[in-house]
């Protein structure tokens, strides 16, 4: 079942086009990276999802309802985790989320029990410090058990991540990790590693446009350039490898930075075998022997 989908959705502020016809859909239990470099339109997406923006055009659906600008019904399946989440500072933790479940209605025992269990996945339990004092990354985090109260089946992060070091963005992924067997999570960011991490599915907005869309290791398959990387022992001259590769059939181009060379080999050949003959024939001291894959990153400068 899609938990979210968007058809054809267009929005403009002014004379500009800040969303254009963008369509796409997000299975159940998946986490969706929502990939965009800043001002593509990644924000505005998230609040015509949450109801708070109206879209000039198209529908969006959560778990098969529509979504109607202004009327919270959608929201009871979402969980928001805005990319500064506020709260209240002189608070503790589990006071903070006593206070949460009781505006939405939880029942104290419900309340009590979920908080726990969330304060424990987030690496919060037994905090009762005010949350004035905390780092950015534990209000993050907090901002998670919060959004993960009400059990809902989407949860939709702004750009999670973005203003963590890399231990506070690891403990954040480890926790989407975790929280993806209980929902579905849809994460903005313009962080192409954090995307590699935990994504199955991906969309790339451009200018209010989706220019790809899709299952990351597809993408990857697609967008596969066939290079091998050849890192040739520092006593070989590696002209002289690098000239004997070139006369090889199937290689295309070989590109020298030293002792590492790299092999372009022509569409749709496949001369893996070749180059391992030609190593063992030629006699060639190699350190290492690698079929390159794509990284996001790459193509992600490839299609924006
Ligand atoms: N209320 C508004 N009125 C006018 N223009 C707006 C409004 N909100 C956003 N914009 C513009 O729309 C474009 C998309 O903004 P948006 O915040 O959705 O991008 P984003 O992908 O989330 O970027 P970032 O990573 O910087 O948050 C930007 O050019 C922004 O200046």
């Amino acid at each position: 079942m899609e938990i979210l989908e968007l058809q054809h959705v267009s929005k403009k502020f002014g004379d500009r086009q800040v969303i254009d016809d963008l369509s796409f859909q997000v299975p159940e239990h998946s986490v969706f990276g929502f990939i965009g470099k800043n001002g593509a339109g990644k924000t505005t997406t998230m609040k015509m999802i949450l109801g708070f923006l109206q879209q000039d055009k198209g529908d969006i659906f959560v778990c098969g309802d529509k979504v109607s600008f202004g009327n919270a019904k959608t929201n009871r399946n979402i969980g928001y985790l805005p990319d500064v989440p506020e709260f209240y500072s002189y608070m503790t933790p589990k006071e903070y989320l006593k206070l949460c479940g009781e505006i939405t209605g939880l029942k104290k025992e419900v309340i009590s029990s979920k908080s726990t269990e969330l304060l424990e996945m987030v690496g919060l339990n037994g905090v009762n410090r005010r949350i004035k004092g905390f780092s950015r990354g534990m209000k993050q985090r907090l901002g998670i058990a919060q959004a993960l109260l009400n059990e809902p089946k989407l949860l939709i992060c702004d750009e999670p991540t973005s203003a963590l070091d890399p231990v506070g963005r690891k403990e954040i992924l480890d926790i989407l990790s975790l929280a993806r067997e209980k929902t579905t999570i849809v994460f903005s960011t313009h962080i192409l590693s954090d995307v590699e991490r935990i994504c199955e599915n991906i969309g790339i907005l451009d200018q209010g446009k989706l220019v790809l869309e899709g299952r990351v290791e597809e993408i990857r398959e697609r967008y596969r350039k066939d290079i091998i990387r050849i890192e040739l022992d520092r006593q070989y001259p590696g002209e002289r490898a690098a000239e004997s590769l070139k006369k090889l059939c199937g290689v295309a181009e070989v590109h020298r930075d030293n002792h590492v060379l790299e092999v372009q080999i022509q569409n749709g050949k496949d001369i893996r075998k070749d180059i391992l003959t030609w190593i063992l024939t030629e006699e060639i001291p190699i350190v290492r022997y690698e079929i390159m894959e794509p990284s996001l990153e790459s193509v992600f400068l490839e299609v924006v």
